[in-house]
């Protein structure tokens, strides 16, 4: 089939985030977004960043969380790592180096959003849902205490946290975190 004829039918988007942990609020926009579009490109941002209280799970595990949550999803998902760039001016081409093309970008992240408009893309906000608590920093500091974290996201993440290890991974990290904690003689004396 033509490229042309298939783009006149069928539209993609592009929604980015560090999904650390995918949860119900990225759930909520992805089913708002699918109404819109028949195909969603998720970039895995800040993809090389993992085993930090900022950023706790790997690329892979992330797109084990967002696909399996979204495995009834009426919409075809590309789930595409997308590593962070010393240049904001050219990290639109850097996405578009990564991922499949797309027509409509959904973001509230304002940086994000100023560069894709910047770059000519049409670009989508959604209200924040229950933004109080379905937010990914409040999410992990429940983790780190183990309580009450699950209600907060997809049953399928709860599955690939505890498959993961992830409760014991960032309870564990959030105490070295700051340290060079991958280096073995961080905390020795340099002498
Ligand atoms: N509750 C929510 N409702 C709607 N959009 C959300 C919600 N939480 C996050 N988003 C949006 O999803 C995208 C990805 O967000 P991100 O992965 O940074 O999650 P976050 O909850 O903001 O996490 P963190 O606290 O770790 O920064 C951003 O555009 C963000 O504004
Ligand atoms: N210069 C860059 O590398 C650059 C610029 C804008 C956004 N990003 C990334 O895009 C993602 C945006 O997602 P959030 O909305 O979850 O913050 C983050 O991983 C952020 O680091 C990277």
């Amino acid at each position: 089939m033509h490229d042309g004829v298939l783009a006149d039918h069928m539209r993609r988007g592009f929604y980015i985030g560090r999904f650390q942990p995918y949860h119900d609020g990225h759930h909520r926009m992805v089913e708002r977004i699918a109404g819109e579009v028949d195909e969603l490109v998720l970039g895995i941002g800040s993809a090389d960043d993992s085993h930090t209280r900022h950023d706790p799970f790997t690329a892979g595990e992330r797109i084990m969380m967002l696909t399996k949550a979204l495995d009834d999803a009426d919409l075809v998902i590309y789930p595409v790592p997308i590593e962070d760039l010393d240049r904001n001016a050219v990290w639109v081409s850097h996405v578009r180096s990564m991922s499949p093309t797309f027509e409509i970008a959904y973001s509230n992240n304002p940086l994000v959003v100023q560069l894709f408009t910047e770059a000519g893309v049409e670009v989508r906000q959604s209200p924040m849902f229950e933004r109080e608590k379905l937010e990914g920093t409040e999410i992990r500091e429940r983790m780190i205490a183990d309580d009450g974290w699950e209600a907060l996201v997809p049953d399928a993440v709860v599955d690939v946290v505890r498959e993961i290890g992830g409760i014991e991974r960032i309870q564990r990290v959030s105490d070295t975190d700051g340290a060079d904690s991958y280096r073995a003689d961080a905390t020795a004396d340099p002498e």
